[in-house]
């Protein structure tokens, strides 16, 4: 679910163009193999669809608000950032910040980014988009981001370089706000038995018995490296990720953030791959972290 403004720059997109929406930069993408969105503030994925082909090798006519990804109808303006798709959130997640001061979640997420570079696969099937930050965000990190998108999947790769001198804790997260029929009837599959520390209630250490069912507000961060399959009930994804042992959970329940109406408020669900304070990296000079996530339509056994 994507707000209709973006929804018809998207559908009026024949291949790939730059645009602005909401006062960003956008990348559009409407292609055969599927639509892919990227904002570049915050480098973020707003959107993707894609259309593998059916068995009679058909592409059915797609509808940009299937997509596998949630954003909010009414964004906050610039600088603000745009609650949906999936945000980086870099050098750190949440209140992991250094000296305590800086945005939640770093300011990697409403920063400038460059696209570097899109390539098209050979057969037309797919992309790769490279991006790069316009400014230094880190004295001694530099990130990049690589988006892979193709008919069966998207994954974005968040790479920090370490270019200092001095060991550097990191954390991070890929905030990724799914597209669901209904919070409530979500079931996320993959945590059985994890540890987690329950952030509303003030991180205390629990443990995830049988698969995890959403009902009302949650907060967790579950130290799990494993895929889940996020099932709404109408369609099964596969969530595996690289460089992480800890899977956010995360829903307001009915307290929704000022930029989220409340019709839209039980179509999303966050499924984030991070790197918490239960796992932070610590990054030695010109050493490499690479934190990632892939999403594909999940078969029903997975
Ligand atoms: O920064 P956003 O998109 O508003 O997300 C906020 C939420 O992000 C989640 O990752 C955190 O676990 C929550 O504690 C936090 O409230």
């Amino acid at each position: 679910m994507i707000p209709d403004t973006l929804a018809d720059l998207i559908a009026a997109t024949d291949g790939q163009r730059e645009t602005t929406w909401e006062g960003r930069r956008v990348l559009l993408i409407n292609a055969d193999w599927g639509q892919l969105a990227l904002s570049l503030q915050g480098a973020q994925v707003l959107h993707f669809l894609p259309f593998p082909p059916d068995a009679a090798g058909d592409r059915p006519v797609p509808d940009p608000q299937d997509g596998w990804l949630w954003v909010t109808p009414t964004p906050q303006a610039l600088p603000g950032a745009i609650r949906g798709g999936i945000p980086l959130c870099w050098p750190w997640f949440a209140d992991e910040s250094p000296d305590g001061k800086g945005p939640m979640h770093g300011p990697a997420r409403t920063a400038e980014w460059r696209l570097d570079a899109v390539d098209e696969d050979i057969s037309g099937s797919g992309v790769e988009i490279h991006l790069s930050p316009q400014e230094r965000l880190h004295d001694e990190l530099t990130p990049n981001v690589v988006v892979h998108a193709n008919a069966h999947k998207l994954s974005v790769e968040l790479f920090t370089r370490h270019t200092g001198t001095t060991p550097v804790k990191l954390t991070g997260a890929l905030h990724t706000y799914f597209a669901v029929a209904d919070t409530h009837r979500c079931r996320v599959e993959g945590l059985a038995g994890a540890r987690y520390l329950d952030k509303l209630e003030r991180f205390a250490e629990k443990q995830q018995q049988g698969e995890l069912g959403i009902r009302g507000a949650l907060d967790r961060i579950y130290q799990s490296n494993r895929p889940v399959v996020l099932d709404d009930g109408q369609r099964r994804l596969l969530i595996t990720k690289q460089g992480s042992d800890s899977t956010v959970v995360w829903h307001p329940g009915e307290g929704l953030p000022g930029d989220t109406p409340a019709e839209v408020g039980q179509r999303f669900l966050c499924v984030e791959a991070a790197c918490t304070r239960v796992d932070p990296v610590w990054l030695v000079p010109d050493g490499q972290h690479l934190l990632a996530t892939t999403i594909v339509k999940a078969s029903d056994h997975d």
